[in-house]
């Protein structure tokens, strides 16, 4: 069975817009459990853009479900996930200034630096995830990188999706069949969106869980929050 994990990095950019704390982040948090996510994902930029650290403490109080912290491996960083413990920590390349997420791991090329931060984590007793795009090649990477999960970049997904969805998916459910084959778990997310969704997790076995945040919360404007939870479940067949 799929998980699905809100991300709810938007809901703190609308607060940030106005300075106060309307919508309060913890409380979405809590409702958004309560309407069916089985987990919460955010992700601490550097600039506190949208999710600050000191939600991501607050946070720590109030999760019930999985806790997911997702960002670039700096001291910054790690020092949240010695602190908070989350169920999982999502390493993500982004450099500081980027508008969101747009590469994966070269678990290859970098892997002297990453190998001894996964570590690390693991025996903080954290769960690693680590984000990366859909090659052969850095899926066994990532074996030997000794990572628990890969979380499966799926923004050349949700692009190529609507033009031809067959073709979309072939290189994800090739890497995902060479990740389940080494033993690693896997994850998946980026622009996933009720359009997109189903495909995905009906073609490709063995996603652990889904992080779905900006689509989501988007569609949280039309339907509401606890419609829009379970319609994002309904898609996973959950
Ligand atoms: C790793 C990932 O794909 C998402 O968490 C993405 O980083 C969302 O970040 P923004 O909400 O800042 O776009
Ligand atoms: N890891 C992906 C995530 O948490 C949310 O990405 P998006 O749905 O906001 O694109």
């Amino acid at each position: 069975m799929t998980r699905l994990s809100v991300n709810i990095n938007k809901v703190a950019t609308i607060r940030n817009a106005r300075g106060g704390n309307n919508p309060n982040v913890v409380q979405v948090a809590k409702d958004a459990e309560r309407f069916g996510a089985q987990g919460i994902t955010v992700h601490p930029r550097p600039d506190e853009r949208h999710i600050t650290t000191q939600d991501v403490y607050d946070l720590k109080q109030v999760v019930t479900t999985e806790y997911n912290i997702e960002g670039f491996p700096d001291e910054r960083y790690l020092k949240l996930i010695e602190e908070v413990r989350p169920e999982q920590a999502t390493l993500v390349p982004d450099p500081p200034n980027v508008l969101t997420s747009n590469a994966g791991w070269d678990t290859i090329g970098r892997a002297e630096e990453l190998k001894p931060i996964i570590d690390h984590i693991k025996d903080l007793g954290v769960r690693v995830s680590i984000f990366v795009e859909p090659e052969i090649d850095i899926m066994e990477g990532a074996a030997k990188l000794g990572t628990d999960r890969i979380e499966l970049y799926t923004e050349m997904y949700a692009t190529a999706y609507r033009k031809n969805p067959e073709q979309a998916i072939a290189k994800y459910a090739a890497a995902s069949k060479r990740a389940h084959e080494l033993g690693i778990g896997i994850n998946a997310g980026h622009d996933l969106d009720l359009e997109n969704l189903n495909y995905l997790v009906k073609t490709i076995p063995h996603i652990d869980e889904v992080s779905i945040g900006h689509a989501l919360i988007c569609d949280a404007l039309y339907y509401g929050l606890e419609n829009t939870i379970q319609l994002y479940l309904r898609e996973l067949n959950i």
